[in-house]
């Protein structure tokens, strides 16, 4: 697997048992780095009239001076800006030492048009903003509209939470290393990385092994051999069986997307469950997926009873309140009613039934707790997502990543984290963070469409990290591919070819 995303501490870790185990030593990492940077540098800009390599005084900037010996000796007219010097002894150093420029001092930094920047002056080393002549040496590159090739990370990105710190290049290109880090796919810092090249420098799969990595980057290389494909003999109930909670007569349209995207996503059957008073509503939109009335908890426990579902959605249109409260705790609570043949695998709350536990999340997380709770998976946006943990989204020493990770931990549930960086995060530490994203997907109903994937996904038997994952990748994917003019109607259709894929690429089935 090459989804692991490393944070600066386990590439550090990477760094030191690749050196342990030999034969490979610091500076052969190093040049190997260096060798990666200057190749795209050659094969994307050979008609640059000068390269200005512009390095820190740590080992990104000993991974600059190795770039700028390679363009030196291919002929390419090079000039190295130096912020401080590496210490004594250091593989940066001896990088230094064995590159025939005389450094200038980064203060001085200036380009011509037609000048390319390689900026190797902090990577995964940062450790407080840019200020000064680095502040300086972004804004110069930045009016000059200068072509920047980012070493690791552009420097001012943090390689951790994707954060800008103080100031940071914009790079055409980022060259990193083994791994990508969080960095790269978190906002803003993906954003300042232009298209991002992963070159191998000698630390193997083996090494990475040895790292508890727990951080990915959503695909399907992450949840593909889990990814539920109908037996020969499938029974429609064996495919799963949703439930949707509708909200009320004027308000019933977003209950309907998530079902037919719970329904496309493969459940075998769907049940829309709809306030009396929005029977007619429903019936009068619904084709393959079923209706019921579900008014109250005897409602949801009849239905549970006689109709066996195994995963439910509760919260798109469904209004704000004691009822949705009511109804969330009686579908978190209902397990120990249960023998196990009658066990929900797991429920999705998004909008509404987030929202309806502001005043006291504590609630939820207690019943979300309990031995018998079904899996949860909650689908915060930013806003629903500080209504629930204000604490943690006002915190601002954490990343994206850090903060969904420790609302999943607080809450006992999968937590989506959704943005143009969606994080998904498990309790048990386990995030994976969504970079195949458009902004297509940033329309109303598009959130219904997702909690019915996830719910799908769920009702087929799929580990709820896995759905969440699988789901949020599929729905992005279908946006990203329809592309201009979606629409959350679009969505379950755009999904077809996606799912198809899936299907096909199955490692079972192959
Ligand atoms: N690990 C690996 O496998 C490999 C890693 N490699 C390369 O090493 C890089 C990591 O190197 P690194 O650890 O030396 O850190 P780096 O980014 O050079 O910065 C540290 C120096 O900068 C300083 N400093 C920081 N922020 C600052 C600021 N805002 N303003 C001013 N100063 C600031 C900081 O000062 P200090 O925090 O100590 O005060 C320290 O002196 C990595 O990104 C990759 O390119 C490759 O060679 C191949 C193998
Ligand atoms: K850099």
């Amino acid at each position: 697997m090459s989804n692991e995303l490393l944070s600066p501490a386990e590439m550090s870790e990477a760094d030191r048992l690749t050196i342990a185990a030999g034969p490979t030593d610091g500076i052969g990492l190093m040049r190997r780095a260096g060798e990666a940077v200057a190749a795209e540098v050659l094969k994307r800009y050979p008609a640059a009239t000068h390269v200005h390599v512009l390095c820190g005084p740590g080992n990104n900037g000993g991974d600059g001076y190795v770039v700028a010996r390679i363009l030196a000796g291919s002929g390419v007219v090079t000039t190295i800006w130096a912020s401080g010097t590496p210490r004594p002894e250091s593989d940066a150093a001896l990088a230094a030492a064995l590159c025939p420029l005389k450094p200038r001092p980064l203060s001085g930094f200036d380009a011509g048009a037609g000048s390319i920047v390689v900026d190797a002056l902090y990577g995964a080393g940062l450790s407080k903003p840019l200020s000064g002549d680095a502040a300086k040496a972004v804004d110069t590159a930045t009016a000059l509209h200068l072509p920047v090739v980012a070493v690791d990370l552009p420097s001012g990105v943090s390689g951790a939470g994707g954060e800008i710190m103080g100031r940071a290049f914009r790079a055409e290109v980022t060259v990193t290393f083994a791994r990508k880090k969080p960095g790269h796919l978190l906002l803003p810092g993906r954003g300042q990385c232009g298209e991002i090249v992963l070159a191998d420098i000698g630390i193997g799969d083996g090494i990475i092994a040895q790292l508890t990595v727990s951080t990915f980057e959503n695909g399907p290389d992450l949840w593909l051999q889990e990814f539920p494909v109908p037996a020969v003999d499938a029974h429609k109930y064996k495919r799963g069986h949703v439930g949707v909670f509708s909200g009320g007569p004027s308000a019933t349209g977003a209950a309907r997307l998530s079902a037919l995207a719970a329904a496309r996503s493969g459940a075998g059957a769907v049940t829309v469950l709809s306030p009396a008073n929005a029977m007619q509503v429903n019936a009068a939109h619904l084709t393959s997926v079923m209706l019921r009335k579900a008014d109250d908890s005897v409602d949801i426990d009849a239905f549970i009873g006689e109709r066996r579902p195994s995963a439910f959605v509760l919260g798109p249109g469904f209004g704000v309140g004691e009822r949705t409260r009511k109804f969330a705790l009686a579908l978190l609570t209902s397990g120990h009613l249960r023998d196990t043949s009658t066990r929900i695998d797991g429920l999705v709350f998004d909008a509404d039934a987030i929202t309806s536990f502001r005043e006291a999340p504590d609630v939820m997380f207690e019943a979300s707790r309990q031995p018998n709770a079904p899996a949860l998976v909650m689908t915060p946006h930013d806003g629903e997502f500080a209504r629930l943990f204000p604490d943690i989204a006002g915190d601002e020493t954490l990343s994206k990543l850090a903060k969904a990770r420790a609302a999943a931990a607080r809450a006992n549930a999968i937590v989506v984290y959704k943005g143009a960086d969606t994080v998904i995060a498990a309790p048990n530490g386990r995030a994976a963070i969504n970079a195949n994203g458009a902004p297509w997907l940033a329309t109303a109903g598009s959130g219904d469409v997702l909690s019915g994937i996830v719910a799908g996904l769920l009702a087929q038997g799929m580990a709820p990290f896995h759905a969440a994952c699988a789901a949020v990748w599929i729905h992005a994917e279908a946006g990203r591919r329809f592309g201009p003019g979606l629409i959350a109607e679009d969505l379950p259709m755009a999904m077809v070819p996606v799912l198809r894929e899936l299907v096909e690429n199955q490692p079972d089935l192959r």
